[in-house]
């Protein structure tokens, strides 16, 4: 019989319940005792209902309290000195403290792979050293033995640990493979101690290019571990294929490979062919862990049958494409949703119930099966059906504006007709959107939502909120205001909301990052836009003030790539429909007498191909989306990106591309690491570096952020400098918000006065 694996189940819990025990705990409202009993509660809900679901491979320590990078730094004692770490076990308040800074900063935080999950990114000195310091992967194992489930220990593989942090000076992290391994090694026997049979080893870093060189150390690192304890180990690679380093792979001395192919299926082809090593386990990622559609099992299913019979049934083991952290815990949930539409959808739990469904077709043949499989197909044939799939007014028409979407002048007589319009000064202030989502905007948001307070109430609340924020603004002085996006949730599930052939669910939180989670929504048809989404909030802000309002929107490529995608339309055709209905907005809006407009874009990062040869193209098509989202703007409206979260150097020629007015980066948090290349690629549009780090509740002194300006200034020609924050204000505190925005003021008004010293003398 095969085998069924989880990979890694959600951690968050099935209604949050993780973060709101860690909250809790942050807040003081639960202990240290009281949180590690939520987080036992929650271990245990999830292994008993894996178990359930049929899973025989299932996953321990693919839980943790914040990151599971952190956790793999910390069980190596890879804790920065800053941190004041003198060894032994690190404890709670030090593991929150290096995730969430407090009398430091704390790690950084990036993008993990091409998800819009982030981890907390290890940093080494050339120098460092490794010691086993925590027990968590042999507790985790014994927590789950002593409720009567054996379980598959997880650890983050060695080479993708090191390939995932961030070495000091720049040196490569493999050259400490050799000073690492010895405590993965004691790992491994400590698991087999204690009971583990396998242990699962997560190396997606071999799927991103990788050098023969690097390709040598990973295999001389898994000869090493294959030595150090007679357990077996399943080396897991997942969001791609290992192209050309297929073979070495196969050959690594391991007892068991995991394969993603939904993102590679050029691997089914190796699998026909390569040789089939004695005990070799093959574990076959088929069901999509990045996508919520239900499976098409028919498409699966003949492709499996062929592997089993090459390897036979006790050698393959049939598992989600990629660890379940990306999808939302059980479709079951949605009951709101119209038990049809419902039935389209495949969360984690129906995503282990159709491994089990295919197990039982492959062994007991479709008969076996026959009314669950029809169910399944009925499912996706529904989905095919629906009239909001397909709708030709839609295509018709994103087809015809994309051919004919005119362009705008050259930057330079764009930049006068803006400066006559807007008259801003020198160093123009500005802030990126959001401001604070208070405790009163979110119970007011719930209310409304659940009846308790009438739409009219809740609209006049919300403009209450706009014009305090806009008089604040004014009063301290800021050149562009905002509305501070008081009436979205998230800004991609406020548009979600409110466009055709979206729909949004009402429990599917997925894990942003640490207790932070957003809810994807789902594309599922044609896009377009029945009515305005924000011309209301803006004009009305609009109406209190002479200085600009910013109109404030997510881009086409960010609201494609923080959904669930539909999987029957290429990507880029899907962003091209999203394009349309936000340039419908963009006109709307400069019809309503806005004159400065911010498509934001945090996410085209995040969607470049994990591999270099994938690039160039997307790159192309994302940067078109763009453009058409804005075509047909008038040349003296001012037309902003924001983007932040992500690396932007290797990126710096499809900015330059996009052509926009103003870009705003994410630049103070890595102290404008890549302003360089940014300065090095003399983009014509003006640059607001982030001077003000949001991330961190720490208020910056005066100084800092003239320090900051000071650097973008010489970087950078001082007319083309715009002084904003990092990004959003959304998850800060009003007391930090106000404090550091007027600093942040003062430090721009003192480097307007020294560059206008400095030009007259
Ligand atoms: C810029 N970032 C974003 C990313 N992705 C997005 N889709 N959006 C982004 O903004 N990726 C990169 C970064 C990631 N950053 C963040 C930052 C902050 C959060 C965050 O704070 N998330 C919140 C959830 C926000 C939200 O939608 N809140 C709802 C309230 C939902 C809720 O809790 N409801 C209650 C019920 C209330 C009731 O009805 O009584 C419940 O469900 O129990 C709202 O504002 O209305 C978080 O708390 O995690 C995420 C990513
Ligand atoms: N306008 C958004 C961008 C976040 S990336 C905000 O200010 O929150
Ligand atoms: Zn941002």
């Amino acid at each position: 019989m095969t085998w069924i694996a989880t990979l890694g189940f959600p951690r968050i819990g099935r209604r949050r319940e993780l973060k709101r025990a860690v909250e809790g705990y942050f807040a003081g409202r639960l202990t240290a005792a009281e949180l590690a009993d939520a987080a036992a509660n929650l271990r245990a809900e999830r292994w008993r209902l894996q178990h359930q679901l049929g899973v025989d491979l299932i996953p321990a320590n693919d839980f943790s309290l914040y990151d599971h990078v952190l956790d793999t730094a910390v069980m190596v004692g890879a804790v920065p000195a800053r941190f004041g770490w003198t060894g032994g076990p690190v404890g709670l308040d030090l593991y929150f403290e290096m995730a969430r800074g407090g009398r430091v900063p704390p790690l950084e935080m990036t993008k993990w792979f091409d998800t819009n999950y982030h981890y907390l990114v290890p940093e080494f000195t050339p120098d460092q050293a490794f010691a086993l310091t925590s027990r968590k992967p042999v507790d985790e194992f014994c927590e789950a033995r002593a409720l009567g489930i054996r379980t598959v220990p997880v650890l983050l593989g060695p080479v993708s640990f090191l390939l995932l942090g961030k070495m000091a000076g720049g040196g490569h992290p493999l050259a400490l493979l050799s000073r690492l391994l010895p405590v993965y090694e004691e790992v491994l026997r400590q698991l087999h101690a204690a009971g583990a049979a396998w242990v699962q080893l997560d190396e997606p870093c071999l799927v991103l290019d990788r050098t023969a060189e690097e390709m040598a150390q990973v295999s001389a690192a898994y000869e090493r571990l294959a030595a150090a304890a007679p357990v077996k180990v399943m080396l897991v690679t997942y969001f791609g294929g290992l192209g050309e380093h297929f073979e070495r792979v196969w050959s690594l001395p391991v007892h068991g490979i995991h394969l993603d192919l939904v993102r590679a299926p050029e691997h089914w082809d190796d699998l026909a062919r390569v040789r089939v090593p004695d005990e070799r386990v093959v574990s076959l990622g088929v069901i999509d862990g990045r996508n919520v559609w239900r499976a098409d099992l028919d498409a699966v299913l003949p492709r499996v049958s062929p592997v089993l019979a090459r390897f036979g049934g006790e050698r393959v083991v049939l598992a989600p494409s990629c660890p379940l952290l990306h999808v939302p815990w059980d479709a079951a949930q949605e009951g709101k949703l119209d038990p049809k539409v419902r039935s389209w959808l495949s969360f984690a739990v129906q995503k282990l119930e159709e491994l089990h469904l295919l197990r039982r077709a492959l062994d007991e043949g479709e008969d076996g099966v026959r009314e669950a499989w029809s169910a399944q197909r009925a499912a996706l044939a529904s989905r095919r059906a629906h009239p909001g799939v397909v709708r030709q007014d839609v295509r018709a028409r994103v087809e015809a504006v994309a051919a004919e979407a005119p362009a705008r002048a050259p930057r330079a007589v764009r930049r006068r007709l803006q400066k006559d319009r807007l008259g801003l000064p020198l160093l123009p202030t500005t802030t990126i959107g959001s401001f604070p989502q208070t405790e009163a905007v979110r119970r007011a948001r719930a209310d409304a939502r659940q009846g308790r307070m009438a739409p009219e109430a809740y609209a006049s609340f919300l403009r209450e909120q706009i014009a305090r924020c806009v008089r604040r603004q004014e009063a301290l002085g800021l050149d562009v205001l905002v509305h501070g996006e008081f009436e979205r949730t998230d800004m991609v599930e406020y548009f979600a909301e409110q466009l055709d052939g979206f729909l949004v669910t009402e429990h599917g939180w997925v894990q942003s990052y640490g207790t932070r989670c957003v809810k994807p929504p789902v594309i599922y048809g044609d896009v377009a836009r029945p009515r305005p989404m924000t011309v209301a909030w803006t004009t009305y802000a609009q109406s209190l003030t002479d200085r600009p309002v910013k109109g404030m929107l997510t881009g086409p490529v960010t609201i494609l790539q923080w959904s669930f995608v539909r999987d029957d339309l290429s990507r880029e055709a899907v962003c091209r429909q999203i394009a349309v209905a936000i340039r419908d907005e963009v006109l709307d809006l400069e019809r309503a007498g806005i004159r400065v407009i911010q498509i934001d874009e945090p996410a085209l990062r995040e969607g470049l191909p994990l591999r270099r040869a994938d690039r160039a193209l997307y790159l192309d098509w994302a940067v078109a989306c763009f453009r058409l989202a804005y075509a047909g703007v008038r040349d003296e409206t001012q037309i902003h990106t924001h983007m932040c979260y992500a690396e932007f150097s290797d990126i710096t020629s499809a900015i330059a591309a996009m052509d926009v007015d103003v870009i705003s980066l994410e630049a103070a948090r890595s102290g404008m690491a890549d302003l360089p290349s940014i300065a090095a690629a003399r983009l014509s549009c003006d640059i607001g570096p982030g001077v003000y780090d949001i991330h961190s509740p720490r208020i910056p002194e005066v100084a800092e952020v003239r320090a900051l300006l000071a650097k973008a200034c010489t970087l950078l020609p001082p007319e083309q400098v715009w002084v904003n924050p990092d990004c959003g204000l959304k998850t800060r505190r009003e007391e930090e918000v106000w404090p550091a925005l007027t600093h942040m003021i003062t430090a721009a008004r003192e480097m307007r006065e020294t560059l206008t010293q400095a030009a007259r003398s």
